[in-house]
């Protein structure tokens, strides 16, 4: 049988855990003895805020609750600094006060990550959204934590930049929460991770100390990389305010290709492919099978514009060029549909058409919404190995899910594994927990490849790290968050709380 690679002890202690319970109920901490909310702090917060220290339980009812709508928060407080400054004193009086803080950006995460699970004060960077400093020269801008990302990428696109991460949830998502869950999105394959582009951060310590580390520099070898702790920390070491983040030039020739595959086999020879013929141009590699397609047509009435398939790619090219880049991808075309790999394609140049090839990928989360409720995996794989664990799940599942869908980021080794039922069913969730996770471990995947921890994922991270390396996590958040005050629940599992 399929087992993870940890040690004996560990698995006992997790198996025990969760044995006779179903997982919906083991993911509910115990709520941990901070102080409760009193008249005096929300009058502190008043007079530091002026308006922007809400109970209004309308207002709070959004931020409670995350955006798949799955997790429920019992927060009675929202806090909404426009200032380091102000993030500062919040948490130098929580900390003083031992009262838990759910940090927020636009709470678009997929793991419970961005909304309280008790009564933690929600500390939103909605209104930290200006601009600092942009040099044209560097391409590196600085910004604070609650820019929203389209409105970063608008704003470079007047000045011939990108930004180097674009995702789904551009619309809502802010700057700070795609750092400090280290998004990954449709990009990444071109211009690498957050880990990379990411130059320096600025942070709010628990005790309230504000760690300057913005830079304007590519390079910079002093010392331990402190702002790397922070990346993909999901607020549980630190509050990000402000970001130096290095942006590409605007490419002037993109082009999207939309293919369909009639094996994951020809697919991946698709993507070796196209790395050796599109080369620099190739700036991503997307993939849906066609139980996504189904759900796309049947829920948002979108149409797909080749003959059906088993598989589908979306390619975007991105150069300097448009005679180059078309001709490299005609010639990657040619060579693709006469050697059967591609059963049929078609190729967009003109921005709306783009737009609609890319929302058939970009809209796969929303359609499931309407699909029921849904069980998300985010995990990554040997990449030859990404839709197996789809097939493998069907086969396990059998009748017992609605549907079971495969899409992802090809070129990262990033699958998502999608599962829909009519609504919550705890023996639906019991056949695919821990086996989905077991199944990714033996391969040496990660059961988070991007969307991180969060509330639901944080006590399967034995699955993917040894016990010395979450061991070493709780060290680093006791050195940093001593009093645990910073979103808690979330990221380390229960038995280091
Ligand atoms: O909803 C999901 O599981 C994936 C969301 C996002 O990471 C994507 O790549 O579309
Ligand atoms: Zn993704």
């Amino acid at each position: 049988p399929l087992r993870p690679r940890r040690t004996t002890l560990l698995l006992y202690h997790l198996r025990g855990r969760g044995r006779g319970v179903h997982s919906g109920a083991r993911n509910t901490p115990a709520r941990l003895p901070f102080s409760h909310i009193i008249e005096e702090d929300v009058a502190f917060f008043t007079r530091l805020l002026a308006g922007r220290a809400v109970t209004d339980p309308d207002v709070l009812a959004a931020c409670n609750t995350d955006w798949l709508k799955s997790v429920q928060g019992k927060s009675e407080l929202l806090l909404r600094p426009q200032t380091t400054e102000e993030v500062s004193q919040i948490l130098r009086y929580c900390n003083e006060r031992n009262l838990a803080v759910s940090p927020q950006g636009g709470n678009t995460g997929l793991v419970g990550g961005s909304v309280p699970v008790f009564d933690e004060i929600i500390l939103s960077t909605a209104l930290m959204n200006k601009v600092l400093t942009f040099n044209t020269v560097s391409g590196i801008l600085t910004c604070q934590a609650g820019c929203v990302l389209e409105s970063l990428s608008q704003y470079l696109e007047e000045l011939d930049f990108i930004m180097p991460l674009d995702l789904g949830a551009k619309g809502s998502c802010h700057i700070g929460g795609n750092v400090a869950t280290n998004a990954g999105g449709l990009r990444l394959l071109r211009y690498g991770s957050l880990r990379g582009t990411v130059l320096g951060l600025e942070v709010v310590l628990a005790d309230g100390r504000v760690l300057n580390c913005l830079s304007d520099l590519r390079k910079d070898n002093t010392g331990y990389d402190l702002k790397q702790l922070f990346i993909g920390s999901e607020g549980t070491l630190g509050v990000i305010t402000a970001v130096s983040i290095l942006c590409p030039r605007k490419p002037k020739s993109v082009n999207v290709a939309f293919l369909g595959c009639l094996t994951f086999q020809n697919l991946l020879e698709t993507f070796q492919c196209s790395r050796g013929m599109l080369g620099e141009i190739l700036s991503a590699f997307e993939f849906l099978d066609a139980a996504c397609m189904k759900l796309l047509e049947r829920h948002l009435q979108l149409t797909n514009p080749i003959t059906e398939s088993p598989f589908y790619i979306v390619i975007e090219t991105a150069g300097s060029n448009a005679t180059h880049d078309e001709e490299k991808l005609h010639k990657f075309l040619e060579e693709v549909m006469t050697s059967s790999l591609v059963t049929d394609g078609t190729v967009a140049t003109e921005e709306t058409k783009i737009k609609a090839l890319w929302s058939l990928r970009e809209r796969i989360t929303e359609a499931l919404t309407h699909d029921g409720f849904t069980y998300k995996y985010d995990i990554s794989l040997p990449v030859e190995k990404i839709y197996q664990l789809v097939n493998d799940m069907r086969d396990h599942l059998g009748n017992k899910a609605k549907n079971v869908v495969g899409y992802g980021h090809v070129g990262d080794g990033n699958l998502h594994l999608n599962i829909t039922s009519p609504s919550k069913d705890p023996s639906l969730l019991a056949a695919i927990e821990p086996y989905v996770y077991e199944w990714t471990s033996s391969v040496q995947g990660s059961i988070s490849a991007e969307h991180g921890l969060g509330l639901k994922k944080r006590n399967y991270i034995y699955y993917s790290k040894p016990s010395e390396a979450v061991a070493l996590m709780g060290n680093i958040k006791a050195i940093l968050d001593p009093r645990g005050i910073l979103n808690p629940y979330k990221t380390l599992p229960d038995d280091l709380h």
